[in-house]
Parts: structure tokens; sequence; C-alpha cells
């Protein structure tokens, strides 16, 4: 652990499959951390595999410097106002579900956004609870956090350099409405596409021979359809105007697709899939530039500005310190400018 503070009180409320991968790594890094999960049994598995857990909620919180909320998508409102008031009012609070607008603006109107920074990591897999839980999950991962104005820009710079020290994920900060359209493509309707390859060969008469045959293409294709459906689900209905927006754009290059195989047009053909390749081969890496910008102690919105431009465009921080008189954050983004020298690829 780089520069987070050892002394941090920090509780895991949900140790499923997120939850337990967050709290495993806090007490892999030093931290005090304890964990609590609405089920008895998840309990009773932390405590024999050595994982910090008690029986109650707000024994797990209540002397706590900061708080994950990891429970299911549909739990994370009341949870957030249960958590809330039993802790004290400088004690920070951010979550890991993967839709942020709803939450965001329920916090807003509970009157949490000066200590409730809305988060999002990046990974996971397609298995569920404690035990499949993986402390270096999160490491080189993209990890939305969502800066509000005024004195959520601290409650933001706290936990962004708590995550980027503790977890080595790539803190992208993130709008909550910018977060969710991005998503929606990114990560959601992916989870419907696979769900609807699987579906598919599921209902055809050709079913075993399909899955006997299903090699690469199929298997990467319908990885997360093995993601437990009820999670799905809850990240589906959660951010359904988006969702549905994404798929229709995917179904306007299908459509494309099928009109330019049934004309047998060749060059339409190529064209669509030249254009996918240019996507899924810079997943692997592009370039980035180093950017270094400093910003007074209360923070403003030109602060704001940055870290919301920075993370819609596809850059990152990796690095927030407190300085004298204000924060210095270090950031890599895409280059834009003539004159800006490419640096390490954006993983
Ligand atoms: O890798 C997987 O199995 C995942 O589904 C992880 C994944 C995704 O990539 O869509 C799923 C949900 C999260 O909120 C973030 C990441």
């Amino acid at each position: 652990m780089a520069g987070a503070d050892a002394r941090l009180r920090a509780a895991v409320v949900g140790t499923g499959l997120i939850g337990g991968s967050v709290l495993l790594r806090l007490h892999a890094a030093g931290l005090d951390v304890t964990g609590w999960d609405p089920d008895g049994a998840t309990r009773r598995r932390a405590r024999e595999i050595g994982v910090p857990t008690v029986e109650r909620l707000v024994d797990a919180v209540a002397d706590r410097d900061v708080v994950f909320l990891c429970g299911p998508l549909p739990t994370l409102p009341a949870t957030l106002v249960e958590v809330a008031a039993a802790t004290a009012e400088d004690c920070l609070l951010t979550d890991v579900g993967s839709t942020k607008a709803e939450l965001a603006a329920f916090a807003a109107a509970q009157g949490l956004t000066h200590r409730f920074v809305p988060g999002h990591p990046m990974a996971g897999t397609d298995r569920a609870g404690l035990t499949a839980a993986l402390p270096d999950l999160f490491h080189d991962a993209a990890w939305v956090l969502c800066p509000a104005p005024g004195p959520g820009l601290t409650a933001f710079r706290r936990l962004a350099a708590l995550v980027m020290d503790v977890f080595a994920a790539r803190v992208v900060p993130m709008a909550a409405d910018r977060h969710d359209a991005v998503v929606a493509l990114a990560s959601h309707v992916p989870h419907l596409l696979a769900g609807a390859l699987a579906g598919a060969a599921e209902r055809s008469p050709l079913r075993d021979a399909v899955l006997a045959l299903a090699a690469g293409s199929f298997s990467d294709g319908t990885r997360v359809a093995g993601t437990p459906p009820e999670r799905t689900a809850n990240m589906l209905l959660g951010n359904r105007a988006e969702v549905l927006a994404a798929l229709d754009s995917v179904t306007a290059v299908l459509d494309e697709l099928a009109t330019a195989l049934r004309a047998g047009d060749r060059a339409a053909l190529t064209a669509r899939h030249a254009e996918g390749r240019d996507a899924r081969l810079a997943l692997a890496g592009r370039p980035t530039v180093e950017v270094r910008r400093t910003f007074p102690p209360a923070g403003g919105d030109e602060e704001l500005r940055f870290l919301h431009e920075l993370g819609a465009a596809g850059g990152y921080l990796d690095g927030c310190r407190s300085t004298g008189d204000g924060v210095e954050y270090s950031a890599r983004r895409l280059p834009a400018e003539p004159g800006d020298r490419p640096a390490a690829p954006l993983g």
C-alpha cells in the first residue's frame, strides 16, 4: 500500500463476490476492516476462512472511517440510509453497484453528497458468493467514482486515493448519468447478447451438437450468460432506458450486417466487420499522455470539470496527493492535442 493511511478503519456491508473481494483486499493491505452480510451462512463461512466478520450491521460500521456498500442493487438505498445513521458525519460511504444515477439522486435527496461517493469497480466474474471472492480482482481495473460538487469533492479525493493505493485500480471520474450511458454498452448489453446467444442454443433442436462443437467464439461470447440471473436482471432493470438505447444501436448494426449478408454484399459485410475490429483492437491498449493538475483545498467547479472531462474522454487518475495547499492529481488520457507525447498503454 503506497500512500493510503494504514490506520483507516473500514467496513464492508454485503460480502458476496464483489464485497468479499473488497474485504479480502482491505484485510490483506493491513487495514482494520470488518465485514457484515445479511446471510448467516455467509457470516459463518467468512469466520471459517479467517475473514473478520461481525453479527450485527451496526457493530460492523459504527466506528469506521469508510464503509463500502456491496449488497444487491435494489437493497442499496435502504442500506445507505441505515449505514449513514449508524456512522459519524465524517465517515466516507461508497457503493459498488453497476448503475449509478438513481442511487446518486437518492443520496442527494438524503443530504449525503458530502460523504457518499457513488462507485463502480469494473471487474467481476460469472461466479457468486464469498467463496468466489478474489483479493486481486480489482488490480488494474477501471473503478468509476462519481464526484459531487462542494464538500463532495473532498470525499472524492479521499476515496480516490484509497482506491488507487489499496486496490491498485484506475480511478475513472465520471458523472452518474454518463456512467449509466457508458456501462449500458460496455457491460449491460454484453450480458443481454451473451444471454441471447446462449438462449438460442438452448432452444435449438441442434442444442447438444452445438454445445459439443462450441469452441472459443461461442465460449467467449456467452461467458457472462453464466452469471446468476437475478444479478443480471437487477443490473438491466436498474438501467432500463440506457440499456434499451444501447440495444437499439447494436440492433442497427445487426440489421446492417443481415442486409449485407442477404444481398451477398461482400464490401458492406467487410466494412462493418472492419469497424468492429477497430474497437476490439483498441481494447488491447492505446497510447496515453500524462496530465498533472493541482487544485486548491476547497475544490470547485474547475476541479469538477477536469474530473468529468477526463473520465468522459477515456482517461483515468493514477495518483491523488494532498499537498500543503490543496490536491495534486496525476492522470492519463488519450492524446488529443498536437505535441502530446504518447506514453504507456491504456489497458
Ligand atoms: O467479467 C465479468 O464476469 C463481468 O461480468 C464483470 C462486469 C462486466 O464486465 O460487465 C459485470 C458487472 C460489473 O458491474 C462490472 C463488470
